[in-house]
């Protein structure tokens, strides 16, 4: 006999009020900032809606918002079912957007829309939209906290925001610049996309079936500035640490995790691998990751103790073999994530007049998914760089454009660009 389908009324799981909009629903929010609202003493529901396509919003509609969360440790799953999405919209649908952004119950906006998101476009624009109708509503200030993987993230939504509302209503940029506040957020728990297998755990686990399971690891983080407490002060009692500048525990995960990852990423399917947890069992790999973390600690200001401690417990998190978080997921849109990822660390190695190997192995692992080589390329912004690459007469002038992008300061390095070719030529003759 089939499953049921999860429902509200089969779980008696009511819907909370809602209190926060969230745009981008995609599995991190489902994973991270709902899974944290339901864990407040008083939870607060949200009314979700799509980014770019209406496909998650489709999934979850018949199952009432409802989803199960399958925390995947190495040995086991833990599922729960999480009741906070209380509404799921086509973000298509923008009488319901901006009825949503006008309700005065709305205190919290959060945005995953992906590092592309913050490049102008629809998000920004339908962001303008909502902040007219509360505006013209009257229903008082409101806060917008980006959980994406940006360094600023509170800084670069607000701008591309204000760049929206400007183009729309130059008297609305003023009326955002005084009634919403932009907190810049560290978030931080690794969510592969969820496969068949991961549907049919879910449903063995609840009993129910899921159209649209999240997968996660046990570990979460969120780190906020001071202005996401003032609004939503029962986070902090759910986990969410607050301080006055996220700065140094955004930059610590962007480079240790997020560029770890992209070095994998890049250099993993060259060597057969297809996610983290295998490219962690190659010393080829781990050697040149260590590498890489060595010269993180570069840039970031916490005594090595600390940092060492980090370090081991994103090694472990890599490590995780259950989660099969696959690289492909993490190599896309290299073109917006290298930079936010590697630049600092690049320039302050070299700086100290050393040459960064690790990075450097993060570059050729780039250059030669441009060419062609490993996981398919998923990146819009790419096509010139890609040209640029595979047009290049020689490996020399390949690293140059590669370099010249990542960190445009350094493109007339020659020693640096000249080790990112060795490597590049290394790694591809080893393929
Ligand atoms: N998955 C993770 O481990 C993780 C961890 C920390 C932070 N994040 C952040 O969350 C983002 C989304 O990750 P996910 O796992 O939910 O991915 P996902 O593929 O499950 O969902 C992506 C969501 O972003 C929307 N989107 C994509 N491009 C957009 C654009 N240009 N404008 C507006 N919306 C757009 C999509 O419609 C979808 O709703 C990441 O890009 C990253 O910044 C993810
Ligand atoms: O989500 P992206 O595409 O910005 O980056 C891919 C991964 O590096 C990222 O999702 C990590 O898993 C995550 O940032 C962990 O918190």
């Amino acid at each position: 006999m089939a499953a049921p389908t999860l429902g509200r009324g089969r779980l008696a799981a009511p819907a909370a009020p809602v209190r926060a909009v969230h745009l981008g629903l995609g599995a991190f929010h489902r994973a991270h900032q709902a899974w944290y609202l339901h864990r407040m003493a008083e939870p607060w529901g949200v009314a979700a809606f799509t980014g770019t396509r209406p496909d998650a919003a489709a999934a979850l509609a018949p199952q009432d918002g409802l989803y199960t969360l399958l925390t995947r440790s190495p040995d086991r799953d833990h599922a729960e079912i999480i009741p906070t999405l209380s509404e799921v919209h086509d973000g298509a649908d923008l009488a319901t957007w901006r009825a949503r952004l006008a309700d005065p119950g709305v205190a919290l906006v959060t945005l995953t829309i992906t590092e592309a998101g913050y490049r102008g476009g629809t998000a920004a624009e339908r962001l303008a939209l909502g902040l007219d109708a509360r505006r013209a509503a009257g229903a008082g200030p409101l806060t917008i906290a980006s959980c994406d993987n940006l360094a600023g993230n509170g800084a670069a939504a607000r701008a591309v925001v204000l760049e929206a509302c400007t183009a729309r209503d130059p008297s609305l940029t003023a009326w955002v610049d005084e009634n919403v506040a932009f907190p810049s957020s560290m978030v931080d728990r690794i969510t592969p996309h969820a496969t068949d297998a991961d549907r049919a755990a879910a449903e063995r686990a609840t009993g129910y079936a899921d159209a649209a399971p999240v997968v996660t690891e046990p570990f979460s983080e969120w780190v906020a500035e001071d202005a996401l407490r003032a609004v939503a002060p029962g986070l902090a009692d759910a986990g969410v640490t607050f301080v006055p500048d996220v700065t140094p525990y955004e930059r610590r995960k962007l480079f240790v995790l997020n560029g770890g990852h992209s070095l994998l990423a890049y250099a993993g399917p060259l060597r057969g691998h297809d996610t983290v947890a295998a490219c962690m069992g190659d010393p080829e790999l781990t050697g040149p990751l260590e590498q890489w973390w060595d010269e993180t600690g570069c840039v970031l200001g916490f005594p090595p103790g600390e940092l060492a401690a980090y370090r081991a417990a994103v090694r472990g998190r890599f490590a995780n073999a259950r989660m099969g978080h696959r690289l492909a997921q993490i190599a896309a849109d290299g073109s917006l994530k290298l930079p936010v990822r590697a630049a600092d660390v690049v320039r302050a190695v070299r700086r100290r007049g050393a040459m960064p190997d690790g990075a450097a192995v993060l570059l050729a692992g780039w250059l030669l998914h441009l060419r062609g080589h490993g996981v398919a390329l998923a990146d819009p912004g790419a096509a010139a760089l890609a040209d640029g690459v595979r047009s290049a007469p020689d490996a020399h002038r390949a690293a140059a454009v590669v370099v010249g992008h990542v960190v445009p300061d350094l493109a007339a390095d020659h020693e640096l660009v000249d080790r990112v070719a060795v490597h590049a030529s290394r790694m591809e003759s080893a393929a």
